[in-house]
């Protein structure tokens, strides 16, 4: 991630707000008016004291002017309210556009960024940090302005009133921005160590979560316990360091803020000022502390929110889409593939497909086996371009897999894949995915076509039963076959079926076999098996070990060689014997 100064993304924050200028126009003529009239008051009350009490002691002109000053008391609060809404609508919908353009960043990133990123620290840059922001523009930008007017206001009043004691006013200001300085560097490591182990706590807190039944029965509670308890007690004590900061700087300026009004005070007395001076030159005072302080501390606001710009700023930022250089797009595809000495490795350390080379030919279905790990699961990703090559070619219609639009290309091809993900919703929900022409009606005609709707429908409420996240609530074999579905759903000309690793009851079995039947039927298929009975009659099998293919052939012909597949087979057999 590139380091950005904090000058940087206050520029680049106010460049984003920019999206909504009239807004900020409005608010900004608010802070001006409210400046002047605040800083008017003060001058009214001299007026009042000095000139219709003690001087002319004239009522009548005393109650217009008390009048007035009521008038522009109530006039304060009224656009005080206002300002404060108006900033926190601009930084509401600012916020919503960020988060908007992160997420859109985000689901157009390549898999590779997701294998490396703890996807815990995503949903704290995605939620928490921008959150964050929002303080930018509530505390920032106006604010801060409407500060400095004021102060600028108030001082240029306090020199109408007395020039001696606005001299000796001027002094604070430095003090203030030195002190002001001075806990602004501490608390921006603070703020940034904070938001990192919030971050980590994240991701430990949803990992856990979600393998809690693998913590439970391992018994692992204790230990996952005390994990979790070494990154809290990290998280407090960088909380703690936040707030040891703030607590001193509070103190400290109003200790300095006192002190400065006293001597104020003090060496007001020894030079002769009316009473109606000395009444505004103390609201002066207050009013000129105020700001500071506020300013001060809407810095401190501003760092946290710019130490979660910094983050999200930096995941947008970032180029993870993956290259869709590819022109070609088509209404129809042969379904024809090829893999030719295709070489691939997720990391530089280890290589996962060492040179393969194989061809499916429209229409046929080949499956593909091997030991775990030998490579196969990577070769869908391929095929979809979740990932990119590194050398050889994958050719589709004889056509490299680049050269074609990539959304286009995915659209046509239909994968269940081996670990079925289903999100909290209905099933129809789950089943249509957001295509929003897929009906109800067309969902039911597709699952009676492979079988799936006896299911179903037995479901409490049928294709509107809610599954729970992950799809937790029902079991593998009826995740894999609302998988099917969904692919089957799209009418893809390729179908690539990742076969679970888990065995799963004899019903479901027979069922998915059934469904596998049906939908690989008039469409190029390729089957990851590991049931090896599920492939039998496949056109082609190919055989791999260790990112390499080792044979390749038809059933019968593989078992007459007595090579890997052929033990492979007799041992699956040998256990599905003894399992029955
Ligand atoms: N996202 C990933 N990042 C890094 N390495 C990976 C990733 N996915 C798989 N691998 C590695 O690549 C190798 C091949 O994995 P792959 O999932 O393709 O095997 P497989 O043959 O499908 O195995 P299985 O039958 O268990 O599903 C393995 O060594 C695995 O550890």
């Amino acid at each position: 991630m590139k380091k950005q100064s904090t000058w940087d993304i206050i520029k680049r924050l106010f460049v984003i707000g920019m999206k909504f200028r009239s807004w900020f126009i409005v608010t900004l003529i608010i802070s001006i008016v409210l400046s002047v009239i605040s800083t008017y008051r003060p001058y009214l009350t001299m007026q009042i004291v000095d000139t219709d009490i003690i001087q002319l002691r004239d009522k009548k002109l005393m109650m217009r002017h008390i009048y007035i000053l009521v008038a522009l008391v109530f006039g304060e609060t009224i656009l005080n309210f206002f300002l404060v809404y108006f900033s926190n609508f601009i930084s509401q919908n600012v916020i919503r556009d960020i988060r908007e353009r992160l997420y859109h960043k985000l689901i157009y990133f390549r898999t590779s960024f997701f294998d490396k990123t703890a996807i815990g620290q995503l949903v704290t840059r995605a939620v928490g940090d921008v959150e964050t922001i929002a303080t930018v523009y509530t505390d920032g930008f106006l604010m801060v302005f409407g500060d400095i007017l004021r102060i600028v206001f108030v001082l240029f009043m306090m020199f109408q009133v007395d020039v001696h004691l606005s001299y000796i006013s001027l002094a604070i200001l430095p003090l203030m921005l030195l002190i002001t300085r001075f806990f602004q560097k501490r608390l921006k490591k603070a703020f940034g160590d904070e938001r990192t182990w919030t971050s980590n706590q994240n991701s430990f807190v949803q990992e856990r979560l979600a393998g809690m039944s693998l913590v439970q029965v391992f018994n692992r509670q204790k230990s996952e316990f005390k994990k979790f308890d070494d990154i809290n007690i990290t998280l407090k004590e960088a909380l703690l360091k936040t707030v040891f900061i703030f607590s001193l700087f509070f103190p400290v300026v109003e200790l300095i803020s006192s002190l400065f009004i006293g001597f104020i005070l003090f060496y007001g007395g020894f030079i002769s000022i009316t009473a109606g001076a000395v009444i505004a030159f103390i609201q002066f005072i207050s009013m000129l502390i105020r700001p500071l302080r506020q300013i001060a501390d809407r810095f401190n606001n501003i760092q946290r929110g710019i130490v979660g710009a910094e983050r999200v700023l930096g995941v947008m930022d970032e180029d993870f889409a993956m290259p869709n250089h590819g022109t070609i797009a088509k209404s129809h595809f042969e379904g024809k593939i090829e893999f030719r000495n295709v070489h691939f490795a997720y990391d530089e350390k280890q290589e996962v497909l060492k040179g393969i080379s194989f061809k499916v030919n429209p229409g046929e279905t080949v499956a593909i086996v091997g030991a775990t790990g030998a490579g196969k699961s990577t070769i869908i990703s391929l095929i979809t371009r979740l990932y990119d090559i590194n050398s050889g070619k994958i050719l589709l219609d004889d056509v490299e897999l680049k050269n074609y639009e990539l959304y286009n290309l995915r659209s046509h091809i239909g994968v269940v894949l081996q670990d079925v993900f289903l999100f909290h919703g209905s099933i129809f929900e789950n089943l249509s995915f957001g295509d929003e022409s897929v009906t109800l009606e067309k969902i039911k005609s597709v699952a009676k076509d492979i079988e799936v709707d006896h299911f179903i429908e037995s479901l409490p409420g049928g294709y509107e039963y809610v599954v729970r996240e992950r799809g937790s609530s029902i079991s593998l074999g009826q995740r894999q076959l609302l998988s099917f579905l969904r692919a089957y759903l799209s009418d893809p000309k390729i179908l690539i079926l990742d076969e679970a690793t888990s065995s799963i009851d004899q019903e479901s079995e027979k069922l998915i076999q059934r469904a596998t039947e049906k939908i690989t039927k008039n469409r190029t298929s390729i089957i990851i098996a590991h049931r090896l009975s599920t492939i039998v009659n496949a056109d082609k099998i190919i055989v791999m070990e260790h990112g390499k293919i080792v044979e390749e052939g038809k059933h019968e012909d593989l078992l007459e060689k007595g090579g890997y597949y052929s033990t492979l087979y007799k041992s699956q057999l040998k256990v599905g014997v003894a399992a029955n």
